[in-house]
């Protein structure tokens, strides 16, 4: 073994730090080892010079070059992340408020692939690299999902239930180990006549609104629709969304939206508000307590059922189960053990809450681009007809996904206007990441999923919906970091069959039953305050079809 020093071009030469060299390494065990010593998360990015620049391409050229060994990361010196300097206490907030989507976008461009920006008090680094992407998201010595102050998630942390709570806990792990199994591909199959039987009982409503060619605004009725959807599934509750058209939103839909847009509210303003007794802050206390109390009644009445609750192993308890409640009450793992009582409640909310936020805010996306984008609307309702799809189609997964327009329709719309756009990870050490970035300890770095999505240099003419782009040899071979609306990783989304399901299912029989036209001129915002991307002031009018092209196959 022979000691050499190393240091990262960019740091002062001081900071060398002495590694072992075995002369029998290759090249990508030197770069392995100093890597691991100067927490360079994707070592083999590494390249060794010598002081004056010149580059050491073997192990014998590290070991016989005099003095401290100069290292590169993807042939960049070590660099802080820039990013705007901003005023004193707000920080850059007027420089990402309140197009926060397009102002990192800019601020990218700016400032590259890794961004820093300080927001009243609270720091958070943002990314628009797939590379850095991919190594934020695993889970690591590195990474790990840890609400912190500076979290997106800060206001609604919770370490008893997952998606809120830090990875690192017994109780993420539990829920983890129970839930997925709810909502993989052979459980969402179980669940398809419910997703076919809810869309179809919501169209005495919207035929109603077509025959008084009444417009109406798509949030609120994708809101209705998707959270009867989930209602179902994830509580067994029916939320009577569509008795009548006027028929008002469930308390539990309505006080879990106003638990997020209170959480981003309160999060976007620095750690120090959230502690006020009063004004938002308060709200958002009174708010999940009313949340706790909803869901626990809906708990009560599925464990009380007629019948009784019997246990029997998690698989089979995903395909018997007629929601994710009862599946929780009778699921026991190998060890014959249940996911505790006292995690149910939370996570309950959690499923519910993330299951309708996302597809209300993806079907209302969705029916955007069909009346924005011409002919996607024509084209996907020739793909149903081709496919002998109509009102009465007995919907089961293979079909669903069997549809490419839809399925890339779907793709497109998720790439530009994915209904989460910031999913955070934390440094659990000073780390230097692909770029040659350094982020210090116990900092936040977003995954911005609209800026991955249309990041130049990797999307061909951004900006364009172009759902046939999914065709293309360059999309399917693009980084797989470059698109992941669901995020990755070990807490990357568990309800993504279910939402992908759900939304092609639900889509198709509206388009098949209505023409969608868009009502009005504005353009139309998303909401910058929400935890969500959604769409606020976007109206359509939905007329019954009465004719349908003829099979063009
Ligand atoms: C269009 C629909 C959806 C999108 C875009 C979406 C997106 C995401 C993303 C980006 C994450 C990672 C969050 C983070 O890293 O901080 C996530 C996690 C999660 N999602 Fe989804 N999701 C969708 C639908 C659903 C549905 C339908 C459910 C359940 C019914 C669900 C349940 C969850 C849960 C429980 C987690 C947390 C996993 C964990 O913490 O380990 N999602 N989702």
């Amino acid at each position: 073994m022979s000691p050499k020093e190393f240091y990262l071009v960019g740091d002062d030469v001081s900071t060398a730090l002495t590694v072992l060299v075995e002369p029998k390494y290759k090249i990508e065990d030197l770069k392995r080892a100093v890597g691991g010593a100067l927490h360079v998360v994707q070592p083999l990015g590494i390249s060794f010079h010598t002081e004056d620049g010149e580059t050491l391409s073997t192990v014998d050229e590290v070991l016989s070059a005099n003095g401290p060994i100069a290292i590169k990361v993807d042939g960049m010196a070590v660099r802080e992340p820039q990013g705007p300097t901003g005023l004193p206490l707000v920080g850059s907030y007027y420089e990402i408020f309140p197009d926060h989507l397009g102002n990192h976008y800019r601020l990218f461009r700016k400032y590259g692939g890794v961004i820093k920006t300080t927001n009243m008090g609270k720091t958070t680094y943002l990314t628009d690299d797939p590379e850095v992407a991919a190594v934020s998201f695993n889970e690591s010595a590195y990474f790990t999902k840890k609400i912190t102050e500076d979290h997106p998630l800060w206001g609604v942390k919770d370490n008893t239930a997952i998606f809120v709570g830090d990875t690192e806990t017994e109780n993420w792990r539990l829920a983890h180990k129970f839930l997925p199994v709810a909502m993989g591909p052979k459980a969402v199959r179980h669940y398809t006549p419910l997703m076919q039987s809810t869309v179809r009982a919501s169209f005495p409503v919207f035929d109603s609104m077509s025959g008084t060619d009444q417009s109406w605004n798509v949030y609120q009725y994708m809101l209705k629709l998707a959270s009867q959807t989930i209602s179902k599934f994830s509580l067994g509750s029916d939320f009577g969304h569509f008795t009548d058209v006027g028929a008002p939103l469930h308390p539990i839909v309505t006080n879990i939206a106003n638990l997020l847009s209170l959480n981003k509210k309160v999060t976007a303003r620095g750690s120090w508000y959230q502690y006020l007794p009063f004004g938002d802050p308060q709200r958002l206390r009174d708010v999940r307590k009313n949340c706790y109390t909803l869901l626990q009644e809906a708990i009560d009445d599925v464990a009380n059922r007629e019948g009784g609750i019997s246990q029997m192993p998690m698989n089979d308890a995903a395909l018997n189960a007629s929601c994710v409640v009862e599946y929780l009450l009778k699921a026991v793992d190998e060890h014959g053990q249940k996911i505790p009582q006292g995690l149910i409640l939370a996570n309950m909310i959690i499923v519910t809450g993330a299951g309708f936020t996302t597809t209300s805010a993806l079907l209302s996306w969705l029916i955007y681009c069909l009346v924005t984008y011409e002919g996607t609307q024509e084209r996907l309702l020739q793909e149903l007809v081709d496919h002998g799809i109509n009102n009465e189609t007995e919907w089961n997964p293979d079909l669903a996904h069997g549809l490419p327009y839809l399925d890339k329709f779907v793709k497109e719309t998720q790439r530009l206007h994915n209904a989460s756009f910031q999913p955070g990870r934390t440094t659990k050490t000073d780390v230097v990441v692909p770029g040659g970035y350094r982020l210090p300890a116990n900092s936040v770095i977003v995954n911005a999923l609209y800026a991955l999505h249309t990041n130049p240099k990797i999307w061909r003419d951004p900006f364009r919906f172009d759902p046939d782009r999914w065709d293309s040899e360059e999309v399917k071979k693009r980084h797989r970091c470059a698109y992941v609306p669901f995020a990755t990783g070990p807490r990357g989304c568990i309800g993504f069959n279910f939402a992908l399901l759900e939304v092609k299912i639900l889509l198709s029989e509206l388009v098949y039953r209505y023409e969608f036209t868009r009502d009005g001129y504005e353009s139309v915002d998303y909401d910058p305050e929400f935890q969500l991307i959604r769409p606020l002031n976007f109206y359509v009018s939905a007329r019954k079809r009465t004719q349908w092209p003829q099979r063009s196959v």
